[in-house]
């Protein structure tokens, strides 16, 4: 394997809803052009854990954080931090497709315009890219200009990735990109996410309840766990191949093999 660089290094992570403790004590990297995905039962806190990365976290309300998040070095709880700009730049997908009610062509436009002015013409060619880079330009190309809700679940997913990709994020943070999507549509997003993995300087973090799928897709996995007073933890992080194989707690193996049999 290559080098491996953190794009983000997350340390000693401690997250509260409230006075709710939700996670504790979580460090970890996620490496540059990798894709890492996020494992275990549910209200372990992963989406907790995932919005912490681009602060969507603080649009929940009242909550607090203690700890580090450092993109590319820089804590990105610092107050000098400019938040559109960060969330930009770790762009989030989310398991249902929030696409705004515009054009195909306006929701994938929408992001750049706010970034600055440019020509129709450079416009055009972004929102072509990046459809394109999200394998769905040959479904949607001739109806760009058509209302982007009456595109199928599947997808709409496809399309706010293809939103996300219009302003060359470096991170892609994904809940879920599946959820409640039928086997094809899955898979169509399963084969965007390899594509993207294989070609671009993207860094990947996928949550994932599809054991399956996680292995076809990722490089490396978190696997998180609630303790004994219900707060999330990380308990294990390694190369794919190896946490399912050959992982080193228990916790982890019955996890990964209760959801395999
Ligand atoms: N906005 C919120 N306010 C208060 N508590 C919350 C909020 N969102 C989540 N929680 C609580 O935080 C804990 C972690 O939730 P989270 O959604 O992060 O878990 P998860 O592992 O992603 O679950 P799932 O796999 O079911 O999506 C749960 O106990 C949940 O009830």
């Amino acid at each position: 394997m290559n080098k491996l660089i953190p794009a983000i290094r997350v340390k000693n992570l401690n997250f509260y809803y409230n006075t709710q403790k939700v996670l504790e004590g979580v460090s970890m990297d996620i490496y540059q052009s990798k894709v890492t995905a996020i494992i275990g039962p549910s209200g372990c806190g992963k989406s907790t854990f995932l919005k912490c990365l681009n602060r969507m976290i603080e649009l929940e309300g009242e909550v607090k954080i203690e700890g580090k998040v450092e993109f590319f070095n820089q804590n990105i709880y610092e107050r000098r931090i400019n938040l559109n700009r960060l969330r930009r730049q770790v762009s989030m997908i989310l398991s249902k497709p929030n696409l705004f009610p515009m054009s195909i062509y306006d929701n994938v436009a929408y992001g750049v315009k706010i970034v600055g002015w440019r020509p129709k013409v450079e416009l055009d060619e972004i929102v072509e890219f990046a459809i394109k880079d999200a394998d769905l330009w040959d479904e949607v190309k001739n109806k760009l200009h058509k209302s982007a809700l009456e595109l199928s679940g599947g997808q709409q997913q496809r399309l706010c990735i293809a939103r996300a990709l219009a302003v060359k994020p470096k991170v892609l943070l994904m809940d879920e990109p599946c959820f409640g999507l039928d086997a094809i549509a899955s898979m169509k997003v399963e084969t965007l996410i390899q594509s993207l993995r294989l070609r671009s300087e993207l860094t990947m973090v996928i949550i994932s309840h599809n054991l399956q799928q996680v292995t076809r897709v990722s490089d490396f996995t978190a696997f998180f766990y609630s303790n004994e007073n219900r707060v999330g933890q990380m308990v294990e992080f390694g190369v794919t191949k190896k946490i399912f194989t050959n992982p080193l707690d228990s916790r982890t193996r019955d996890y990964v093999l209760a959801r395999r049999s």
